[in-house]
């Protein structure tokens, strides 16, 4: 099963920029993409980044094996209709070894780049359901990692794209599995899901060693749960 990565690579996690610099911001996001790229082959799967960009993989600094197993298509348009290409039944797009999205319309998974707390055994379970369509919807209506296994399925990202994805699961007599997963179910959008991978983070993660190199750390001085930095804090 080909997995596809969508990946933002110009102005990734604008919803961050109160937090971040731009510079800060493209390190966090790559970060969190190499995370979920490790993930991903560590299930034996190989992940191709559908970015908005060139991307060259050796800069994601990605264990060897890692980086042996992925690849990288371009593709400007908007997002829906880069996923699109890749799915069963799409019209195709090629990555770097001229891979293309679908000829024989095996199942494809599509795996958002910001979900940081991505392991390999909550992605195998969504990648060993058997539906036509498996969802793990995001907090908040949205649609983190899918598996596409029918021809005639399409995505429409966006505002509550879960609800719009089973309603077009429906609608072209797909059978449709939700998977319920914490981990696959946190993408990191605004400052407070920053509180997640501080807490629920892997020593190994790169999204958490990140984060502690800019200096960010829980912060419940006034009874709720948030985030600092130590400039902030040495400041008041
Ligand atoms: N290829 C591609 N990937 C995209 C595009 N927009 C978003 N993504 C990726 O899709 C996933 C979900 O993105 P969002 O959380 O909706 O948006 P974002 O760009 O990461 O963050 P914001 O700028 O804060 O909205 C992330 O992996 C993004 O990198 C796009 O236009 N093309
Ligand atoms: C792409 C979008 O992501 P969100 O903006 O909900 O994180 C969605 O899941 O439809």
């Amino acid at each position: 099963m080909r997995v596809v990565v969508p990946f933002a690579a110009e102005t990734p996690k604008t919803r961050l920029e109160s937090v971040f610099s731009p510079d800060e911001r493209s390190r966090f996001a790559s970060a969190m993409l190499a995370d979920v790229l490790r993930a991903i082959a560590e299930t034996g799967h190989k992940p191709t980044v559908v970015s908005t960009a060139p991307l060259a993989v050796a800069d994601l600094e990605l264990p060897e094996a890692v980086a042996a197993v992925t690849s990288v298509a371009v593709d400007e348009r908007p997002l829906t209709d880069a996923v699109n290409a890749w799915l069963p039944g799409g019209d195709g797009a090629a990555d770097e070894s001229g891979a293309t999205g679908d000829p024989d319309h095996d199942p494809v998974a599509v795996v958002m780049a910001d979900l940081a707390l991505a392991t390999p055994d909550a992605l195998e379970g969504l990648l060993t359901t058997a539906a036509d369509v498996a969802i793990a919807p995001g907090r908040g209506g949205g649609t983190n990692a899918l598996v596409v296994r029918h021809p005639a399925f399409r995505v429409d990202y966006h505002g509550t794209s879960y609800l719009d994805h089973c309603e077009i699961a429906r609608s072209v007599g797909a059978d449709l599995e939700t998977v319920d997963s914490f981990r696959l179910g946190t993408d990191i959008d605004e400052p407070a899901d920053l509180v997640e991978v501080l807490v629920h983070g892997r020593t190994s993660d790169r999204a958490l060693a990140r984060l502690r190199e800019f200096g960010f750390a829980l912060d419940d001085r006034d009874g709720r749960v948030g985030v600092a930095r130590e400039t902030d804090r040495a400041s008041e």
